[in-house]
């Protein structure tokens, strides 16, 4: 019998941004910043020799700003932490997640804010504390389940924190759990002490340096992330809640030419900054986003901006602390910061609780991918076994030279094929966007051709021009991407020229076999990877146009006896009613304010915002029909099966023609199913051991 699960509640909430100042040290000069009412900051004009002419006039630098919270240079962690994270952190424990990250330049105090000292603990210290604690006071009616995790990302490179020595590490994306990292270790805890020492560890395997502005400066960006897993013993006792804590740590940026040095420190630098910059040009966006409706927000552009998606918009309640040094020296970074977190309290969080069950094709598609895996890290250990035998031995050096160019050649087209799937994705994203941006400028269309002109038709002629500019914008983006997949497709052909030159030398011809099966194999698997993403994709947008579907039944007030008949009549089961009560459904009055998604999600049986709740209601439908009805709001079923099908249709085969970005691939190029080669360019020569330890991948048309 089929079935369909009831919607979560979702409440929108925004970005909160608390800015702290900290101590100027011995060497530093001045004193620039001035923090009021715990909620602005003024920032002065470091020239004092500005004289009285230039200062009425107004000619002055001096720049005044308000957030959430604000601290000043004498505030403990403790104050930042009870003021602007605690009410957070408890929501951990309730199944919501929050993600806390500190922002800002070089020895602002990033890392003394989230770590601390023993004197003056962190944020992170402290908010594991309250887990434990709330933990502890739950126990007796709930089993709890808390792991944990510690990475870094440095060079563009992801890092396990609690490995010795950790290997490179891969994102992929899940439709459940968002972004994860495949192979980090996740170890289970039972106390806020043991993630201490494994914190404390992780942070002495932390890439740091010393910079002209900071004796330790970190070169990498670290986040901490605690899963706590809830399940009540008596009531709802088939549910697990899962509610993540994210604690980010990144790096300290400074230009290149402030470092005075080269080599690594200078590739450091630009790694550094260009991740700092992805997540800059998403506070960008994203903030833009709120004035604007769907401008594109460029994630993929670093592993560091795809990690922190939920945190930046995503399901989360997001904390970020800005961090300030009051020196002269250091005004304009101070207000630099200072401007990102300004836009950065406009972004929106849509958050709701984590009761999730696994789909069928997610297990199965993991499944293979950690088949590969395993095959990966065979072929990579009998790679590294070969490699020590090679180097032991008195070979030739034109050999070994031969063979380590050969594993730069194999690394470069790894990251090769990284990249491409990653601008694939965007692309991806970024026609999604725009055919919604479409959808909603042929409403707009429609709408102003049934209405004279008058104050309402300004309007829309007003929405309508912001829609086109955002067409426009993404196109141009999308046509950038084009471009970089051309270059892309240009490299890749030459490594692979190379590639084969190399192997039809024959310097060793076993290793040589095992080189070229490691990396197929790699490749196979992240084109594996690069289709989960899609798929979970669509399931995403089956998702949402459920949700949409809930909301539009709960605000026509149909009672749950009727809802359930219905139902029943057509097979359906209906999924997770335990959710329902605090919904309201059966209440025609309070469905409609259920139906406005912003209830609180636990313990409330009504509404607490009900002086919104009307209008939201309607915001929610307006916002939906102008992206997925385009006849009656009744006329459900065609609209949306059209829509999902469209979309699964345009990836499984080829009949009908691709969005232009995407027309870039060759015509023998299949997403999925039929496959007469593969479309990132791995030659038909499949290693026989790949039929063997993954015997699924027959049944998908692999040709070999
Ligand atoms: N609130 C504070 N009270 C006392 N000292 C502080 C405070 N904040 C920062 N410091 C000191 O300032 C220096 C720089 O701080 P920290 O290492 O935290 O900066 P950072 O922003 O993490 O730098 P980077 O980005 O280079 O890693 C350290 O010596 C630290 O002890």
């Amino acid at each position: 019998m089929t079935s369909i699960r009831a919607p979560a509640i979702e409440r929108t909430t925004t970005l909160s941004v608390a800015v702290k100042c900290r101590p100027l040290t011995e060497r530093e000069r001045g004193n620039t910043v001035r923090v009021n009412d715990n909620k602005e900051v003024i920032i002065l004009d470091p020239d004092l020799s500005k004289d009285y002419l230039d200062k009425i006039q107004n000619r002055t630098k001096q720049k005044t700003f308000c957030f959430d919270h604000a601290f000043g240079p004498h505030s403990a962690n403790l104050e930042v932490y009870k003021r602007s994270i605690s009410s957070i952190i408890s929501g951990v424990v309730q199944g919501l997640n929050a993600t806390v990250f500190a922002y800002g330049s070089t020895g602002s105090g990033k890392t003394y804010t989230m770590v601390g000292t023993k004197e003056d603990p962190g944020l992170m210290v402290l908010s594991l504390r309250t887990i434990f604690d709330l933990i502890n006071k739950h126990k007796s009616s709930n089993d709890f389940e808390v792991s944990c995790s510690y990475l870094e990302v440095y060079n563009e490179v992801i890092y396990d924190l609690l490995e010795k020595s950790s290997g490179h590490l891969e994102l992929r994306e899940d439709p459940e759990q968002g972004i994860i990292v495949v192979g980090l270790r996740r170890i289970k805890v039972h106390s806020a002490d043991k993630i201490l020492e494994l914190l404390t560890l992780g942070n002495n395997r932390r890439k740091t340096e010393s910079t002209e502005a900071n004796a330790t400066s970190s070169r990498s960006h670290a986040v901490l992330e605690i899963i706590v897993k809830r399940k009540q013993r008596i009531k709802y006792r088939n549910q697990v809640i899962r509610g993540k804590l994210a604690l980010v740590d990144l790096a300290g940026s400074e230009r290149a030419s402030e470092t005075n040095s080269g080599g690594q420190r200078l590739r450091d630098g630009a790694n550094i900054n260009r991740s700092l910059l992805a997540l800059a040009n998403c506070i960008n966006a994203l903030g833009k986003q709120q004035k604007k409706g769907l401008a594109y927000v460029p994630y993929r552009n670093s592993k560091l901006t795809r990690i922190l998606k939920d945190g930046l918009s995503g399901n989360s309640q997001t904390v970020m602390v800005a961090t300030i040094s009051p020196a002269n020296s250091q005004y304009h970074h101070t207000i630099n910061t200072l401007m990102y977190a300004d836009r950065a309290k406009e972004i929106k969080m849509h958050i709701q609780k984590n009761v999730g069950t696994i789909d069928t094709h997610v297990s199965n598609y993991q499944k293979m991918i950690e088949s590969l895996q395993i095959e990966v890290c065979r072929l990579r250990k009998e790679l590294a076994e070969k490699e020590s035998q090679l180097s032991v031995k008195p070979a030739e050096k034109t050999v070994d030279d031969e063979l380590s160019w050969l594993n730069i050649l194999s690394c470069e087209t790894s990251e090769n094929v990284q990249e491409r799937i990653n601008l694939q994705k965007a692309v991806f994203e970024l026609e999604e966007i725009n055919r919604r941006n479409r959808i909603e400028l042929q409403h707009l269309d429609d709408a102003i051709a049934k209405r004279q002109e008058g104050a309402v038709v300004g309007v829309l002629r007003a929405r309508r021009q912001i829609i086109l500019d955002n067409i426009r914008d993404n196109d141009e983006v999308g046509i950038n991407y084009q471009k970089e997949i051309e270059e892309n497709e240009k490299h890749r052909c030459q490594l692979q020229d190379m590639i084969d030159k190399a192997i039809s030398k024959d310097g060793n011809k076993t290793y040589l076999r095992i080189l070229s099966q490691y990396r197929l194999l790699g490749m196979t698997n992240t084109e594996l990877q690069f289709e989960m993403a899609m798929r979970d994709q669509i399931i995403h947008n089956q998702r949402e146009a459920q949700r949409n579907l809930w909301n539009l039944l709960m605000g026509l007030g149909l009672e749950k006896k009727i809802l359930m008949d219905i139902a029943a009549k057509n097979g359906i089961i209906i999924e997770d009613w335990t959710m329902m009560p605090q919904l309201g459904i059966s209440d025609k009055k309070q469905s409609l304010v259920s139906a406005c998604g912003r209830c609180a999600p636990t313990g409330h049986n009504q509404c607490t915002d009900n002086s919104f709740s009307r209008s939201c209601t309607f915001q929610n439908y307006q916002d939906f029909g102008s992206r997925s009805f385009s006849r009656s709001p009744l006329d459900t079923g065609n609209t949306f099966c059209r829509e999902e099908h469209h979309n699964s249709h345009y990836m499984l085969s080829h009949d009908q023609s691709p969005p232009p970005h995407l027309r870039l691939r060759k015509s023998t190029d299949c997403w999925i199913g039929v496959r007469p080669e593969s479309w990132l360019g791995v030659p038909i020569k499949h290693p026989q051991n790949l039929r063997t330890s993954c015997p699924e991948l027959r049944t998908w048309g692999f040709p070999f």
